[in-house]
């Protein structure tokens, strides 16, 4: 029996429905993109089927997702759906990372300009500077958008016009598989959660769109800024009120939305809400290992042939966190010459760029100071030269006592001479 309510009656209105097998016995068709060779993302695409059978679309535009259940109830199967509708549109972007290191979505890294699977510190790392770069685009977007003339962009957000039409507007769909593991990182977890909930709110008009999953929906595991904010969200079966209403959102369970119904048998079954105006009891369609990898060959087949494969996709090198982090703090000890107590850190970032362009190339001033922080480096106000203009003037940087103070005390705790 599943109930359902239909507020075009009234919001009081419940619908008991009783099917004479258990959901998830009964058969479900195939999913309907399963012979697609290529999607468009802007439209609502199958996510499952309720009790009745009917398909339960879900869209992508303009919303986030957070998926979460116990472990082991199709999370990371759900999460797929989406994730191949981007991989299919060969105009989308797909970032993805897997945080559990047991491969689950490898099939899509043929497709994703950034893909990381590991349950490391260096692939948390990559998924913490994919974030960084994530709020870097949002604002890099935020500028192209300003800019468009009134009759273009009449609302200031992406539209799927401008998607396909705008270099640098196309849709941008980044996934965090076992998501706890990134936002309760002793190192990453507190930044990764700010991060999260600043692309959460920035990208939705921006076309960039976040997916994540978590099998310990908890307030240390999922940052209540981003709880609160995601438009679109999925529960599978959880075990008490305080899971489920993190999932589902404030006051859920109190309102009868409870994914702690589900049994030991409803595996992809799960409570969907902000798809559609009522909560929905969805059954998710689901696709087995050769299956993904067939429509992820296709993706990938689709994107040589529109010449948009980019990334790791296209071969080129990943971000590599680990290099940085491992010789940042000696690389920038080592850009102070002997006369320099203090330097800015936009010359911080020019000379690191100059030492290691391949590490380095892309850093920021901001990427910097981010990168510095977990060793206890923050930016004040130092006097320096602009060498440009020969002109002296007080900017963000750094003193060199306090990085050689930082290499010191690093090595300290990993055991390791001080100098
Ligand atoms: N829609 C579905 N229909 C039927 N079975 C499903 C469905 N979704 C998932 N399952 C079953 O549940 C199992 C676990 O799915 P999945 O790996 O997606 O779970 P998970 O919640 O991500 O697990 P974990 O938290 O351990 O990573 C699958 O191997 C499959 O057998």
């Amino acid at each position: 029996m599943w109930p359902e309510g239909n507020a075009d009656i009234s919001p009081s209105r419940l619908v008991l429905w009783t099917g004479d097998q258990p959901m998830s016995a009964s058969r479900q068709p195939a999913w309907p993109l399963l012979k697609a060779s290529t999607v468009d993302m802007a439209k609502p695409f199958p996510f499952g089927t309720d009790p009745r059978g009917r398909i339960v679309y879900m869209e992508l535009p303009y919303t986030n997702l957070l998926i979460g259940s116990i472990p082991g109830y199709g999370k990371t199967a759900a999460l797929q759906l989406p994730a191949l509708v981007a991989a299919l549109d060969p105009h989308a972007e797909l970032w993805a990372f897997e945080l559990k290191g047991t491969g689950g979505l490898d099939p899509l890294a043929k497709v994703c300009a950034r893909y990381g699977s590991g349950a490391d510190d260096d692939t948390s790392e990559a998924a913490l500077q994919a974030l960084r770069d994530l709020r870097d685009e949002c604002q890099r977007r935020a500028a192209i958008i300003k800019k468009l003339p009134k009759d273009v962009c009449p609302d200031n957000k992406v539209t799927p016009e401008l998607a396909r039409r705008i270099k640098g507007l196309h849709w941008l769909v980044a996934l965090f598989d076992e998501c706890q593991e990134l936002f309760a990182h002793s190192e990453f977890g507190k930044e990764a959660g700010e991060l999260a909930e600043k692309i959460i709110k920035l990208g939705r008009a921006l076309g960039v769109i976040l997916l994540k999953a978590t099998q310990r929906p908890d307030a240390k595991s999922l940052p209540t800024g981003v709880s609160a904010n995601v438009g679109t969200r999925f529960c599978l079966r959880v075990m008490g009120q305080l899971e489920n209403d993190m999932v589902l959102g404030t006051s859920a369970y109190r309102n009868g939305i409870r994914a702690t119904m589900f049994a030991k048998k409803d595996k992809g079954v799960g409570y969907l809400v902000g798809a559609a105006d009522e909560a929905q009891i969805v059954r998710t369609y689901y696709l087995d290992g050769p299956t993904v990898e067939k429509l992820c060959q296709r993706a990938y087949a689709a994107r040589v042939a529109a010449g948009t494969l980019t990334g790791q996709a296209a071969g080129q090198s990943a971000e590599t966190p680990s290099a940085r982090r491992e010789t940042l703090l000696e690389d920038v000890a080592s850009v102070y010459r002997a006369e320099e107590p203090k330097l800015w850190a936009e010359t911080i970032v020019e000379r690191l760029t100059a030492l290691r362009p391949e590490v380095y190339g892309d850093l920021t001033r901001d990427h910097l100071t981010t990168a510095l922080k977990p060793y206890g480096i923050t930016t004040t106000q130092v006097w320096g030269t602009d060498p440009a203009t020969g002109k002296g003037a007080n900017r963000r940087g750094i003193e060199r006592s306090i990085v050689t103070e930082a290499v010191a005390e690093r090595n300290r705790r990993r055991g390791e001479p001080a100098a």
